[in-house]
């Protein structure tokens, strides 16, 4: 689903990305793992084609996104959902048209059809309808990244990018957040790309994941890989 070739990123004197490579593959959830400062946030920026590629090559759905018409491009980013860490609601806007602006933007669909979809989504994360017309203000942490969550949905992406999406929340919503990933992954046949430092997620939810560590990959496999890999490095990133 995505690859990553020889990708070398550097800000003036500092070294992001040496030489890495690594492959998404369909249907997994991906966990993208490293220090702060490690350059997790660069990479996804790179995939999502927010950041520009300096050095080697990354290719989506098995195309060069260098190498993308304008057209192209537009229609690629229709196919994956972004949740970004402070991806924030609108505050003037309820729930359902906080979904529903994705659908707005970028379709012709008629309004009663953009609710629709944007209630099917709300149910999807888990959220009863009667949250639809209630403001960004009146939800509690978990709820507001569900919404957020359903908005990525919107689009009915193939993709699902998350950055960090249960940072600030208590650990019970933590847990249900992720079990909620796991499920729409299974229900959806999504691919998951998740930059996480939750050791919980790390170890329940990502089918494998990478760590970036002095601009290399100290790994990319699963977590049982990780343990057997005994490597300190590794070790010491996920308290081994
Ligand atoms: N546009 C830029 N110009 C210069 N330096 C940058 C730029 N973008 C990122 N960096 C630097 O690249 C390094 C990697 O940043 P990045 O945000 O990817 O780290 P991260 O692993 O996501 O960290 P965190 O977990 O703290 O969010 C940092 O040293 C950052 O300062």
């Amino acid at each position: 689903m995505i690859k990553v070739k020889n990708l070398s990123t550097a800000f003036e004197e500092k070294i992001v990305h040496n030489n890495i490579s690594f492959e998404v593959k369909e249907g997994e959830i991906f966990g993208i793992l490293g220090g702060s400062g490690s350059g997790k946030s660069v990479l996804l920026r790179q995939i999502i084609m927010l950041d520009e590629i300096q050095k080697g090559k990354i290719e989506v759905f098995d195309k060069d996104i260098n190498k993308l018409s304008m057209k192209e491009r537009e229609q690629m980013k229709k196919d994956w959902g972004i949740l970004f860490q402070f991806g924030a609601l609108f505050s003037s806007l309820n729930v359902i048209e906080n979904i529903g602006i994705m659908l707005k933007e970028n379709t012709k669909l008629p309004q009663e059809l953009i609710d629709d979809i944007a209630y099917t989504r709300l149910k999807m994360v888990g959220l009863d309808a009667s949250v639809g017309l209630l403001y960004p203000e009146e939800l509690s942490g978990g709820m507001k990244k569900r919404v957020a969550l359903a908005r990525a949905l919107a689009l009915d992406p193939k993709i699902l990018f998350l950055d960090e999406p249960t940072s600030g929340l208590d650990p019970l919503s933590a847990k249900a957040f992720d079990t909620l990933i796991s499920e729409l992954r299974e229900l959806l046949g999504l691919t998951v790309v998740i930059i996480t430092h939750e050791l919980n997620t790390i170890k329940n939810v990502l089918d494998r994941f990478l760590i970036l560590s002095d601009s290399k990959l100290a790994i990319v496999g699963t977590y049982e890989d990780a343990i057997n890999a005994n490597d300190a490095v590794i070790n010491r990133f996920l308290k081994l």
